[in-house]
């Protein structure tokens, strides 16, 4: 099978399915067209996924689809954005039909489920790495930034924190309990707070997705923001099941392990107040901003070092 081929067979029909009323073009010509409503800003951003790093090796390609996609959509999702399209571009070793296929399935399943048309990619030969840009629109000058977090805000957060980072641990168990299940579950298919994003515009004064991991992700908020924040350990949400396989390092993993894709925000006391219960329902408040600069973790012991998933920091 043909590099052209292998567009035509496995991703055009579904580019097709996908079609929304703003992508103008899709798939096909030099480049996409991508019509933004007038009153609407564009948001876009790049993702990049590499074997051995962000998944595993012979990783399923149906929930590797799914995966890539989610991750890129919760930047989309920390924005407050109305997904509309994304562009991928793949670099496969070989063109493998069952991989092709169950790619193709993963990532329609993901598109349909996320709302985003493909509008086109780049295929070429070599190490297995995925690119995936997506697009969005917000309403002018509404998007939801890093660097709107004020003093007396309250610190939130979206979900359970640390069942992907604790799944890492599992990946290669053969026939895992419940829990466990549970937790790899959390890392196979990431659900990208994209509705929840949306409903926060207007109300949350800074956003970001939780990729990789609460203290690092929360603190590009406050430095962004010119802040600081103080959080309690004890009320950092983790799961049953992460809990129970974890017992006191369960917040380890939610403060210092990403690839959970929920949101931290922070908001105001009195919008929190006015917050629909569908919302608030959404959302765990673990601290407030406060004007001096640095993250406290009150009623936390652990070690100081470790802040994040950072691809170069090792080698430094
Ligand atoms: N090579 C680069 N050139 C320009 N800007 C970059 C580059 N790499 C990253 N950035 C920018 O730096 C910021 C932080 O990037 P980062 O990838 O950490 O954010 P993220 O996408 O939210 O995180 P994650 O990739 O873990 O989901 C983003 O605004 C991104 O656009
Ligand atoms: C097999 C495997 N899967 C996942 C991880 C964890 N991980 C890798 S990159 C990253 C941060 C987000 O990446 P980026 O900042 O590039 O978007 C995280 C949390 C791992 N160590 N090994
Ligand atoms: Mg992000």
């Amino acid at each position: 099978m043909g590099e052209f081929e292998l567009i035509r067979r496995y991703f055009q029909p579904m580019a097709a399915r996908l079609a929304t009323p703003c992508l103008v073009l899709g798939p096909g010509d030099d480049c996409a067209i991508q019509r933004v409503p007038a009153g609407n800003d564009l948001v876009f951003s790049v993702d990049t996924l590499v074997e051995g790093v962000h998944f595993p090796e012979a990783y399923p390609s149906r929930i590797l689809a799914w995966r890539a996609l989610a991750a890129a959509a919760s930047d989309l999702a920390a924005m407050g954005a109305h997904p509309v399209c994304f562009t991928l571009a793949m670099t496969l070793p070989e063109a493998d039909e069952d991989w092709l296929s169950g790619f193709a399935e993963g990532l329609a399943d993901a598109a349909a489920n996320f709302g985003l048309a493909l509008a086109g990619g780049d295929t070429t030969r070599g190490p297995l790495v995925l690119t995936i840009q997506v697009h969005g629109t917000v309403p002018e000058g509404r998007g939801l930034l890093r660097s709107g977090a004020e003093a007396d805000d309250l610190v939130c957060v979206s979900g359970c924190l640390g069942d992907a980072g604790a799944a890492l641990e599992y990946l290669t168990v053969s026939n895992p309990e419940d829990d466990v299940q549970s937790v790899l579950q959390r890392y196979h298919q990431p659900q990208p707070r994209l509705e929840l994003g949306h409903q926060l515009i207007d109300v949350a004064s800074s956003a970001i997705d939780i990729s990789d991991g609460l203290k690092a992700d929360l603190g590009h908020i406050l430095a962004a923001s010119g802040v600081g924040a103080t959080i309690r350990a004890a009320d950092i949400p983790v799961s049953s099941p992460l809990a129970r396989l974890k017992g006191q390092q369960a917040v380890s993993y939610a403060l210092h392990s990403g690839d959970d894709y929920e949101l931290c925000v922070t908001l105001s006391p009195e919008n929190w107040g006015r917050l629909p219960p569908n919302i608030r329902n959404q959302l765990t408040v673990i601290g407030v901003v406060e004007r001096e600069p640095g993250l406290r973790i009150q009623g936390w012991q652990g070690a100081a070092g470790s802040n994040g998933f950072d691809h170069f920091r090792s080698m430094s």
